[in-house]
């Protein structure tokens, strides 16, 4: 089930039917690839306007991030976000903070983003006393359904969870190690929660978004 989940065909289709980002986020995507290594890790056009669809929709104005890499997906979302909106993302590398700070600092929506060094469930223990509308997760996958445990109580009512990889490869139908097994237990948790509500979406490597009630 590795090989693909969407034909790469019809993913190719998808990727040149979806309104492009913006050049400094095209930018980023180069530099990134160019810098950073692991270009895999970024979420790219289809889930980064999927994410800023979403947060127009909702009218979403406070956002947790928990892995933000070089910025993509911040981005993505910040373009979206009201002048007063607000983005707080965790992110364990340093490097990652500080290529994409270089980005911020020149986009338009840079001042919406707060970035939080540290491991990401420390950081939220730290975010007690704010609400958020919307909590994105894409960090360390062993840790997905405690990210969940642990920012329900600080998302509002009516608030969203965007999990992207959650067909983790296809690993879902056959789960082999721990955060096989942990990704698992958070779908098939939000799938029989009362106090959630989901739709399951195939796009890309899956993305689980979720309502609170
Ligand atoms: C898949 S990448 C995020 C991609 C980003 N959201 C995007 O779309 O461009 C996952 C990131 O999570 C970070 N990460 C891993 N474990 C973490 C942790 N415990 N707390 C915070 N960040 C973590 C990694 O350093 C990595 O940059």
């Amino acid at each position: 089930m590795k090989d693909f989940l969407v034909h790469p065909a019809i993913d190719q289709y998808c990727f040149d039917q979806t309104t492009p980002e913006p050049p400094l986020l095209q930018e980023l995507i180069d530099t990134t690839n160019e810098q950073m290594g692991y270009p895999v890790k970024l979420s790219g056009r289809i889930i980064g306007r999927l994410l800023k669809l979403i947060t127009q929709l909702s009218q979403t104005k406070t956002v947790l991030e928990i892995g933000m890499f070089t910025g993509y997906s911040a981005l993505s979302i910040a373009e979206a976000l009201p002048e007063d909106g607000r983005v707080i993302c965790c992110e364990t590398n340093p490097r990652a903070i500080e290529f994409a700070q270089s980005f911020f600092d020149r986009s338009p929506h840079g001042h919406k983003i707060e970035v939080r060094f540290g491991k990401a469930l420390d950081t939220i223990n730290t975010l007690q006393d704010k609400q958020f509308d919307m909590v994105f997760v894409d960090a360390d996958k062993k840790n997905y359904f405690n990210y969940l445990k642990a920012t329900v109580p600080l998302v509002r009512s009516g608030g969203l969870f965007v999990i992207d990889n959650a067909l983790w490869q296809g690993n879902v139908l056959n789960p082999n190690d721990e955060r096989d097994q942990a990704i698992v237990e958070l779908n098939q948790h939000i799938a029989t929660n009362p106090q959630l509500e989901n739709v399951f979406l195939s796009v890309r490597d899956g993305v689980n978004l979720v309502r609170k009630k």
